[in-house]
This record gives structure tokens, C-alpha cells and sequence, in this order.
């Protein structure tokens, strides 16, 4: 496993939300993490990042305890958070919104950066010089992770990509980040619509009050078995 989270727990100052959580994801592999509201799917992934601090547990990424590192760290390592919400600096123009991120970047590699993520969303090119305030949900959520790429990742942590986006514009989402899963981006991908999430996962989770209730391997087939643990 390129990502292993062994028995964590994590909260918030004085609530524990996630209680002894194990899950991994794999190299080039796609972990879907599946759980009603306020299951604690985002505390998952704020601990991934290293933005709340574990109570207890250990995570390792390429075997390497992490679990103390702080969040630029494990970005450095690799990792990569696509917050829910489709946030971006509201005032500037989509291109801008990649430059800031890209400024980060050795200068030698800046340009390639920007133009490497905007290769995989090509809808963004019409709207470069939008604000990103204006976009729609659609286009802020393919801005928010041609973001998170130009960092290089080897693995996303995205949170339900597909939440709040017109049903028109889901599709395009979906068929964005099965791209990205297909050419070998490790991924652990919150999500509410199970349909999706299982088809492009290896493996899934099911969150229930902060516990991992039901684990199996994704794919079509689990599609039952993990719409009936969330009782849908
Ligand atoms: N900053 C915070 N301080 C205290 N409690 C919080 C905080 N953020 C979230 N929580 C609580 O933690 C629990 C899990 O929240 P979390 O956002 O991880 O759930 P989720 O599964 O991602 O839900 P959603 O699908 O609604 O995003 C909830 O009960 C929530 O109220």
C-alpha cells in the first residue's frame, strides 16, 4: 500500500470524530471512501494531509510514518488535498489561480506545469481569463484540481468532487478523475455517489459515526452490498 492509515483515531479539539479507522490505498490505485453526512469522511482526509493532529494511529506513506510530519511536508512527499467546496482565490482569473500555485515550482518547469493541468481539462482553456469567482461549480471543481496537480502528486486526496455540481457537469467530472486514476494517479476519493466512486475504486469504505463499518473491494459488484450499508 502506497497510503496505510492503521487504527486511527482523530478529532477536533474536544470531540473525537474518527474511532480506530484502517484503510489504505494502493500505488496507481483508487480507495473510495463512502459515508453519509457528518460520517467523518473530511476529518479522514484533514488527518491524510496532516492538518488534525491523530489522538492515535499511525499513517505511512511508501512505509514511512508520517503521522507527526506537517502538512508542506507530506505535500512534498506527494501528497495532494482537493478540499470539498471548489475553493480558489475568488478574485483572480482561473490562469492566476494555477500561476500562484505554479510559482511554487522550480522556474524551469512553471509553464509545463500550468499547461500539463490544463491539458487534462480542457474545458478550463475557455475560461482562463474568467475570474474564478464566476466560474460555475462545474469548472471551479476542474480548476480546484488542475490546482492540486501542478504540484505533481503522486496521490489526491479529493473530497466528494462531484458535490454540488449541476448534473450535466458531473459526468465530466467523473470521467476527469477516472483519467486521472487510468494513467496511474493514486487516489483516495471521498464520495456520496456510490455508483461512481466503486466503479473506479479497488477497494472501499464505508463510514458510519466516525467507525469503518464495512470494507471490501471495489468494482461493480460491491455496488449492492455498499448501497445497502448506507441503507440507500
Ligand atoms: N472544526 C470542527 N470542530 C468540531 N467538530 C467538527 C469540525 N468539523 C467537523 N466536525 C464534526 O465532525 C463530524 C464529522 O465531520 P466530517 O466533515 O468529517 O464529515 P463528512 O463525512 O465529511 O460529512 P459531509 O459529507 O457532510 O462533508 C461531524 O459530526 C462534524 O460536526
Amino acid at each position: 500500500m502506497m497510503l496505510e492509515i492503521e487504527n486511527l483515531t482523530v478529532g477536533y479539539d474536544r470531540t473525537t470524530v474518527l474511532r480506530d479507522v484502517s484503510l489504505g490505498c494502493a500505488e496507481h490505485g483508487v480507495a473510495a471512501v463512502l459515508g453519509h453526512n457528518g460520517a467523518g469522511k473530511t476529518t479522514l482526509l484533514k488527518a491524510a494531509i496532516g492538518l488534525l493532529r491523530p489522538s492515535a494511529g499511525t499513517i505511512r506513506l511508501d512505509g514511512e510514518d508520517i503521522t507527526r510530519h506537517a502538512s508542506h511536508r507530506r505535500v512534498h512527499a506527494g501528497l495532494a488535498y482537493v478540499p470539498q467546496g471548489q475553493r480558489s482565490f475568488e478574485q483572480l482569473s482561473a490562469l492566476e489561480n494555477l500561476q500562484v500555485v505554479a510559482d511554487g515550482q522550480p522556474r524551469s518547469r512553471r509553464r509545463a506545469a500550468v499547461q500539463e493541468a490544463l491539458d487534462r481539462f480542457p474545458a478550463l482553456q475557455a475560461v482562463l481569463d474568467r475570474q474564478a469567482g464566476l466560474l460555475s461549480g462545474g469548472q471551479r471543481q476542474q480548476l480546484a484540481i488542475a490546482r492540486a496537480l501542478i504540484t505533481k502528486p503522486r496521490l489526491l486526496l479529493l473530497d466528494e468532487p462531484t458535490e454540488g455540481i449541476q448534473p450535466s457537469v458531473v459526468l465530466e467530472i467523473e470521467q476527469a478523475v477516472e483519467s486521472l486514476a487510468a494513467d496511474g494517479m493514486s487516489i483516495l476519493l471521498v464520495e456520496q455517489h456510490v455508483g461512481f466512486a466503486i466503479r473506479v475504486a479497488q477497494n472501499y469504505t464505508v463510514l458510519a459515526a466516525g467507525r469503518a463499518t464495512h470494507q471490501g473491494d471495489g468494482g461493480l459488484a460491491a455496488r449492492d452490498s455498499v448501497r445497502e450499508a448506507l441503507a440507500l
